[in-house]
């Protein structure tokens, strides 16, 4: 059963060293959170997933890692400098400030007044100075999100690689809200990352390439190992389509606080791409967009049949790594019984994504004949290339194993003196003792097939 409180999970990863909270010795700052030792392990291995069936799997779609600083004309001509707000209201009573559409009952979540004010619209970005003179008009956005790098890169990309429609461009990187109310550990967080997919398709494909990719980004969640029944697709309604997008089906989990939002994938039209463009009036965009003065790139591509210059529709898969990262802790979690009557915490995680594939532990670690075996062993497991190779020389194997299971690791190999046939069967010599995290089941292995046993079940 996955972890049905988030408190368990907090607990866990603080104490194994998943994540942390931000700026913590000196009192947290709120809505920040660092990656310790294993969390930077399961989030590295997390976008490392993305990026393959993204990018390397596909054979239409780039990559790209554009800057955090953003200039302040890109996001106003993306329209976020109007419209990228949430309803914010204050307690007269106890002076707190809360996101309207969030608040139960219309009550302040701290005191319980319903003494609130209007709610008025707050603007999430954050700006910060950029050179040496703070004056107006020298600061610059942190991006609210990865994707405006995409579109004000589009013709860079398309003149740099010659790509045709349908082709996508892919982006992994950090993203800035200043939330009005952070909250439920890693889910909603003032600094986050995205995978970010704008798949770039001719007006009229739109409709199935959108179910295409709901269809995609469900089942790769399923590879990550989210069961079917904790996750939904939820299509927008009419009224709660934002002013650009023709169809958004949001992809939510059942997180611990509730059944929430993971990723969304909306068809964004020409709305991006047509307000980022310049000589919009020539262009025939299907999008109301604002008009842009300031671009200096014309933002078309063939169109597939007539050749003519089109502004093409966007498929916009927009994936949280944060809420991905607790979405998948969630599920891992398991907490069992074991016949003796004691407790067994095991995080069940899809090996590709464990912080740590292997452990390798020395019976004793007083015994340099061990210890050196061991040390060999973590060498040629570590030649392989699939992951980091962990070796745990505490002494006590039966806390090793507990804490290996904690933290997610499939395999421990434990180097005892029958490896170095010293023990009572001599057929026994350099042969060790691989045991399965979820099974708990041990197998005496040769070390010649231990690799191999080992990569064939870490898929
Ligand atoms: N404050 C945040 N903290 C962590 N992840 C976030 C945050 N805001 C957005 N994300 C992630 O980025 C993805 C795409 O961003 P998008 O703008 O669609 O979110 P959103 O609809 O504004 O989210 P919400 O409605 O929950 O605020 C979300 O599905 C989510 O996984």
């Amino acid at each position: 059963m996955p972890a049905t409180s988030m408190d368990e999970l907090v607990s866990l990863c603080k104490r194994r060293g998943f994540i942390f909270p931000g700026s913590d010795i000196y009192g947290g700052l709120q809505g920040t959170y660092d990656y310790g030792p294993l969390g930077i392990e399961l989030k590295n291995n997390l976008k490392a997933a993305w990026w393959r069936a993204m990018v390397y799997e596909r054979d239409d779609v780039e990559g790209l890692d554009a800057s955090i600083l953003t200039h302040r004309l890109v996001l106003r001509h993306s329209g976020h400098e109007a419209t990228f707000t949430d309803p914010m209201v204050d307690c007269r009573n106890c002076k707190s400030r809360w996101r309207a559409d969030q608040l139960k009952d219309n009550k302040c979540e701290k005191c319980g007044s319903t003494d609130l004010t209007e709610p008025r619209p707050f603007n999430l970005m954050f700006k910060t100075t950029v050179g040496p003179v703070a004056e107006e008009g020298s600061f610059a956005y942190l991006r609210p999100e990865t994707a405006q790098g995409i579109f004000t890169n589009f013709k860079n990309v398309v003149d740099a690689t010659s790509r045709r429609l349908p082709f996508g461009i892919a982006q992994i990187g950090k993203a800035f809200r200043n939330e009005i109310t952070p909250r439920n550990f890693i889910f909603r967080v003032r600094e986050f990352e995205q995978m970010e997919l704008e798949f770039f398709v001719q007006p009229g494909t739109d409709d199935e390439w959108h179910s295409q990719w709901v269809e995609a980004r469900l089942q790769w969640w399923r590879d990550q190992g989210l069961l079917s029944e904790n996750l939904q697709a939820y299509h927008q309604a009419g009224d709660e389509l934002a002013h650009y997008a023709k169809a958004t089906v949001d992809i939510l989990y059942q997180f611990p606080h509730g059944l929430e939002e993971l990723e969304g994938i909306a068809n964004r039209t020409d709305f991006d791409l047509g307000s980022h463009t310049r000589g919009q009036a020539d262009l025939g965009l299907s999008a109301k967009v604002e008009p842009n003065e300031d671009s200096t790139a014309k933002l078309t591509i063939p169109h597939p049949e007539t050749q003519k210059p089109l502004v093409p529709f966007v498929i916009e898969p927009s994936a949280g790594v944060d809420r991905g990262v607790l979405a998948i802790l969630t599920e891992a979690f398991t907490k069992e019984t074991l016949e003796n009557g004691s407790e067994r915490i095991v995080l069940k995680l899809k090996p590709h994504l464990a912080p740590i594939k292997v452990a390798v532990l020395p019976l004793a670690r007083n015994k340099p004949e061990i210890v050196e075996k061991a040390k060999a062993i973590k060498a040629l497991l570590m030649a392989t290339g699939i992951g980091r190779i962990f070796y745990e020389d505490t002494g006590n194997i039966g806390k090793g194993y507990r804490r290996h299971d904690e933290v997610g690791t499939p395999f421990c190999v434990t180097v005892d003196f029958d490896t170095l046939g010293r023990g009572d069967d001599a057929s026994l010599l350099d042969t060790v003792t691989v045991r399965d995290r979820d099974t708990m089941s041990q197998a005496r292995i040769h070390i010649n097939e231990l690799a191999t046993y080992i990569r064939e079940r870490l898929v």
